[in-house]
């Protein structure tokens, strides 16, 4: 599994009218915590990778047993941030490909409602030997998108078997993604998947997580900065 995350000094940059600056670097923090913590119950999850140009993503990460790849050097001044998203996710696929992975599902960072059995269950509705993803609650996005290699077959020598077994996830995350997916080839998975599909970008996003049920970390921290008391009264 992979994750990419971005430097929390500009991470979250549509949750800055509901928390200052430290407040959202903690809160994407805690986001991405309750992600790592759900998506490493999947049993079909065999590691977690974490892709970032940030020290204490890295660090997170690392407590949570996760492996960390740096950001790679090639995508500074690859133009978009979401060109530079998917460069990262290419090279950490390719990572931990060389490293003998098969199946990999790139997952965003930012999934606090996330639940361990969703993954599991989405996971065991990907096809073999194709791409597929699950589309964010607007079917605008992704949330998760996964490349399945060929089942191996007999008669080719192993580099051979390996090149045409490849299935590659040429990432396309970014702005209308799950369009971007769809039309290059990668099947839309179909089931209700609400905490999965629900990765967390604006305060509305925020507010529908919270009510679906977040993670301890997200959970906490909200509490924590007066947000949960600020729901409160909004609504009375
Ligand atoms: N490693 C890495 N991750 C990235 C990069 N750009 C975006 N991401 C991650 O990809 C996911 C989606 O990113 P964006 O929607 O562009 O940014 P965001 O921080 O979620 O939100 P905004 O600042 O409000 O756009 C988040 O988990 C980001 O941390 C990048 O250049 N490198
Ligand atoms: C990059 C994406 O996510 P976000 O909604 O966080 O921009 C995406 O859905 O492809």
């Amino acid at each position: 599994m992979l994750i990419a995350v971005k430097s929390l000094a500009n991470a979250k940059t549509r949750l800055a009218r509901d928390f200052a600056s430290a407040e959202r670097q903690q809160l994407v923090l805690a986001m991405f915590r309750d992600t790592v913590s759900a998506a490493r119950g999947a049993e079909q999850v065999a590691s977690i990778t974490v892709v970032t140009p940030d020290d204490a993503v890295a660090v997170a990460a690392e407590e949570l047993d996760a492996g960390v790849v740096p950001e790679p050097v090639d995508t500074v001044g690859a133009g978009s941030g979401n060109a530079r998203l998917n460069l990262a996710l290419a090279h950490a696929a390719a990572h931990v490909r060389a490293n003998g992975a098969t199946d990999l599902v790139a997952l965003q960072a930012d999934l606090p409602a996330l639940t361990t059995a969703e993954l599991s269950d989405a996971i065991a509705a990907t096809p073999a030997g194709a791409r597929s993803f699950v589309a964010d609650h607007q079917f605008v996005g992704t949330a998760a998108l996964f490349a399945r290699n060929h089942p191996a077959h007999n008669g080719l020598s192993r580099s051979a078997a390996m090149r045409s077994r490849t299935v590659d996830l040429a990432p396309a995350f970014g702005h209308d993604s799950a369009r971007k997916h769809l039309d290059s080839g990668a099947r839309a998975l179909i089931g209700e998947w609400p905490g999965l599909r629900l990765d967390v970008d604006t305060p509305d996003d925020l507010e529908l997580a919270y009510r679906i049920g977040v993670g301890p970390q997200t959970r906490s921290n909200l509490e924590m900065f007066g947000w949960t008391a600020s729901l409160e009264n909004d609504r009375s």
